[in-house]
C-alpha cells in the first residue's frame, strides 16, 4: 500500500471495482436500494472503498474502525458536505445547518441549535406538546372506526406517526398544529399540507444531475424545476408565520415558541439570527427531524409486531413502572430500560439515515491507510456496520435484550453510530428519543396490537436515500380494559 521512490512515499487510493465506465463511473453497480447494494460491493472489493458516481469520487467506508478514523482523527476534514442538488434549493444555497459548507456560518447555526433550540432545557421546556400530541394520537385511535366483533380496528400507522411528529414539531416551532383535530385556517392548513407532502416526496430521492451532470446542463433532471417552486412556496409560507409572531404582542405568549425565542434573539442580535436564518432552521427541524423519528417508530412497532414476546415484555414493564391509572409521560422513560433496548434495537436494525448524511472532505488525509484526495464525498455504510457479523452476535435478529446484557452490547461504540458522531453528528438524537419512546410507550401502555393476519409484517425497504419500508405499515388494535382510557 505505502512504497517509496528514493525519498518521496506513495501512498496508494483505496480499492476500487475495476470497471469504471466514461461518464457514469460505478453507477452502473447500483442497486435500490443504494445502502444494501454498496453492503454487497464491500463484501466483493472490502469496507474502504473508493468509487466514481458518475464526476464524483466517493469514499465508502463499511467499517467501524474505518468511521472511527473518519470522525476522529479526520472529523474536521470530513466536516464538509458535498455541494448536492437538494442542498442547494432544500438548503437555501447550502446555508442551513445541515447543507453549510463547515465554517462559520455552520458554527452560527449549530451555537443556535444546540443552545437555544435543542438544549437539554429547551426539550424539556417542550414536554407538555409532545404529552399533548400524543393523547391526541390515542384519542384519535380510540375514536377509530370500523371496529369488528373482537374489538379490534385497523390503524395505518406510517400516516399517525408522521402527522404526530409533525404536529409536535410545529405545535414547538410556531404553536399551531396542522393534522388532526385542528382549529384555525383551513386554508393555512392546505397549503402548510401540500408543502410537507412536497418536500417529503423530494427529501429521499436520489439525484441523477448530482453525478451526471451533462443531464442537467441538457435539461433531463427534471427534480431541480420542482425544487426550484417548492422553495418559494415554503419560503412564503415560513415568512407568513414568522410575521403572525413577530406582530404578537402579549408578554406571556412572547416565548411560548422556538419562533418567538428567535425574534426575541433577533431583537439583540440582527445579524446573528436575520429572518433567513429563522427560515432555514425551521425548515431543517421540519425535514431533519419529522421522517426520520416517524419511521423509527413504524420500524420499531413492525418489528414488535413481528416478535409478539418483545411487545409483551415491552408492555409488562410500562405496566409495572406506571401502572394503569395515568399515561405515560416524558419522566418515566428512563425508567423503561426494555422500551429503550427495543428503540436502539430498532435503530441498530433500521437506521433512518443508513449512510447517514454525505461528508466531504476539505484536504487530503488517510482512512485505513490509504490516501483520500481532498472533495471525496464521504457515505459511512451505518447500516451494513450495525449489521456486521464480526462484531454483532445473530446480527440479522431483533434482541433488544442485546442492549441490556453488557456482553455484546456494543453501543457507544462506532459499531452503533444512527444519529453520526462528531461535528456533524445529529444535534436532535436527545429529541428524537423522546419523542420516539413517549409515543411508542403511550401506544403499547393503552392498546393490544396485533398483525393485521398470519402473514409476517413485510419488512422490505423503499428504494430511496432514507431508511423506509416499501409497505406502510397497518396492524389491528384494540383498547386494553385500563382505566386511564376513560379520562384521555
Ligand atoms: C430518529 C430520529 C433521527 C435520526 C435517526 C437522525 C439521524 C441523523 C443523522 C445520521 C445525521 C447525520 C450525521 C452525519 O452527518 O454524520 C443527522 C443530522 C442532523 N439531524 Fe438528525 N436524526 C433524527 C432526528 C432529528 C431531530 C428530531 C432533529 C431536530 C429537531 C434533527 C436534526 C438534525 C440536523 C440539524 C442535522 C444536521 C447537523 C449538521 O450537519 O451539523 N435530527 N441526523
Amino acid at each position: 500500500m505505502e512504497f517509496s521512490l528514493s525519498h518521496t512515499v506513495f501512498i496508494s487510493l483505496p480499492p476500487s471495482p475495476p470497471l469504471s465506465l466514461p461518464i457514469i463511473g460505478h453507477l452502473y453497480l447500483f442497486k435500490k436500494p443504494l445502502h444494501q447494494s454498496l453492503a454487497k460491493i464491500s463484501h466483493k472489493y472490502g469496507p474502504i472503498l473508493l468509487l466514481q458516481f458518475g464526476s464524483r469520487p466517493v469514499l465508502v467506508v463499511s467499517s467501524h474502525s474505518a468511521a472511527e478514523e473518519c470522525f476522529t482523527k479526520n472529523d474536521v476534514v470530513f466536516a464538509n458536505r458535498p455541494r448536492l442538488l437538494a442542498g442547494k434549493h432544500l438548503g437555501y444555497g447550502y446555508t442551513t445547518l445541515a447543507w453549510s459548507p463547515y465554517g462559520d456560518n455552520w458554527r452560527n447555526l449549530r451555537r443556535i441549535a444546540t443552545v437555544e433550540i435543542l438544549a437539554p432545557n429547551r426539550v424539556q421546556m417542550f414536554a407538555g406538546v409532545r404529552q399533548d400530541e400524543t393523547r391526541h394520537l390515542v384519542r384519535r385511535l380510540l375514536n377509530g372506526d370500523g371496529e369488528s366483533e373482537d374489538g379490534y380496528r385497523v390503524v395505518e400507522m406510517k400516516s399517525a406517526f408522521f402527522e404526530t411528529t409533525v404536529n409536535v414539531m410545529m405545535m414547538m416551532i410556531g404553536g399551531k398544529r396542522y393534522y388532526g383535530d385542528v382549529s384555525g385556517d383551513s386554508e393555512e392548513r392546505l397549503r402548510f399540507k401540500e408543502i410537507v407532502a412536497e418536500i417529503a416526496g423530494l427529501s429521499g430521492a436520489t439525484n441523477i444531475g448530482d453525478f451526471v451532470p451533462i443531464l442537467r446542463w441538457i435539461g433531463m433532471d427534471k427534480i431541480e424545476h420542482t425544487l426550484r417552486k417548492l422553495l418559494v412556496k415554503r419560503d412564503n409560507f415560513m415568512q407568513d408565520l414568522i410575521e403572525e409572531h413577530r406582530n404578537i404582542k402579549s408578554e406571556k405568549q412572547r416565548n411560548s415558541t422556538l419562533i418567538d425565542v428567535l425574534l426575541s434573539l433577533q431583537e439583540n442580535d440582527p445579524q446573528s439570527y436575520n429572518d433567513q436564518i429563522i427560515r432555514g432552521m425551521v425548515q431543517v427541524m421540519l425535514t431533519a427531524g419529522t421522517a426520520t423519528s416517524a419511521s423509527t417508530m413504524e420500524w420499531a412497532m413492525s418489528l414488535l409486531l413481528n416478535n409478539p414476546d418483545a411487545l409483551i415484555k415491552a408492555q409488562a414493564e410500562i405496566d409495572r413502572q406506571i401502572g394503569d391509572t395515568r399515561l405515560v409521560d416524558d419522566s418515566d422513560l428512563p425508567h423503561l430500560p426494555y422500551l429503550q433496548a427495543v428503540i436502539k434495537e430498532t435503530l441498530r436494525l433500521c437506521p433512518g439515515s443508513p449512510m447517514l448524511v454525505p461528508h466531504e472532505s476539505s484536504a487530503s488525509c488517510t482512512v485505513g491507510g490509504y490516501r483520500v484526495p481532498s472533495r471525496t464525498m464521504l457515505l459511512v455504510n451505518m447500516w451494513a456496520i450495525q449489521r456486521d457479523p464480526k462484531m454483532w452476535e445473530d446480527p440479522m435478529k431483533f434482541k433488544p435484550e442485546r442492549f441490556i446484557d453488557l456482553e455484546g452490547n456494543r453501543e457507544g461504540s462506532f459499531a452503533m453510530m444512527p444519529f453520526g458522531y462528531g461535528r456533524r453528528g445529529c444535534p436532535g438524537e436527545s429529541m428524537a428519543l423522546r419523542v420516539v419512546g413517549l409515543v411508542l410507550a403511550s401506544l403499547i401502555q393503552c392498546f393490544e396490537w396485533v398483525r393485521l393476519d398470519r402473514e409476517m409484517v413485510d419488512m422490505a425497504e423503499a428504494s430511496g436515500l432514507a431508511m423506509s419500508k416499501a409497505q406502510p405499515l397497518a396492524a389491528r388494535y384494540r383498547p386494553r380494559a385500563i382505566e386511564l382510557l376513560q379520562h384521555i
